[in-house]
């Protein structure tokens, strides 16, 4: 049931011969597209810091995106990007860290020094990730996207305080897991590949999700 009404409230996506809404009315919007995993981390942390009422999405459709967008929002014509006080801002790892440090909600990073480091070496390693795991659908990816997922079962390793990347659940966590899924997914149906079998954090971590 709250799955329905949470879907009820998705605006429908944009045809793209839709009317340009007007550019720094004070609304704030995300431009976003329902089924990015980009757009989806800054999807995840706006609805967790409980920001559904203030921050519109705009949905695009990625195979026909409006014209206006790349040349009147955002030249880089990619998703996502916010539309916010006076400014537009891309980049979903910055967009998510934008979004904890200027908007009310809880907290999605932690305090302590040591967790805040560790934060940023996972944000890092977010692309190379995701390039190794990618790459390796060209060759044998139990192999060769092996070493990927045993630094995200290692690194489940290092706080013991909650199942997540830093203990408790945080914007790491949001950078990850649009990805995570989709491979879990995609590589057990394809390569018959399980990316939990004998990794149990990140089992626990997926399931906790
Ligand atoms: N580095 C960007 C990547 C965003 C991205 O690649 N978005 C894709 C959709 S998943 C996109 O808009 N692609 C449109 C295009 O490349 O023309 C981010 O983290 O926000």
């Amino acid at each position: 049931m709250a799955a329905t009404a949470a879907c009820q409230r998705r605006p429908p996506v944009l045809e793209p011969t839709a009317e340009q809404p007007p550019l720094f009315d004070g609304t704030i919007r995300l431009y976003t597209a329902y089924i990015c995993p980009f757009a989806q981390r800054v999807w995840i942390t706006r609805n967790y810091k409980g920001l559904q009422d203030n921050i519109k999405l705009i949905p695009l459709n990625l195979q026909s995106r409006p014209a206006w967008y790349g040349e009147k929002v955002y030249p880089v014509n990619k998703v996502p990007s916010l539309e916010h006080n006076g400014k537009i801002i891309g980049e979903s790892l910055d967009l998510i860290k934008y979004l904890d440090s200027n908007f009310e909600g809880p907290s999605l990073l932690p305090d302590d020094p040591a967790k805040k480091e560790f934060a940023e070496e996972l944000f890092a390693y977010t692309d190379t990730f995701n390039k190794i795991v990618y790459t390796s659908f060209k060759g044998d990816p139990a192999k060769d996207a092996g070493p990927a997922f045993d630094y995200l079962e290692n690194a489940l390793h290092k706080f013991d305080d909650g199942p997540f990347l830093l203990g408790q659940f945080s914007l790491v966590d949001i950078a990850y897991i649009p990805f995570v899924e989709r491979f879990h997914v995609f590589l057990s149906e394809v390569f018959k590949y399980d990316i939990t079998a004998g990794r149990p954090k990140l089992a626990a971590w997926i399931e906790a999700q």
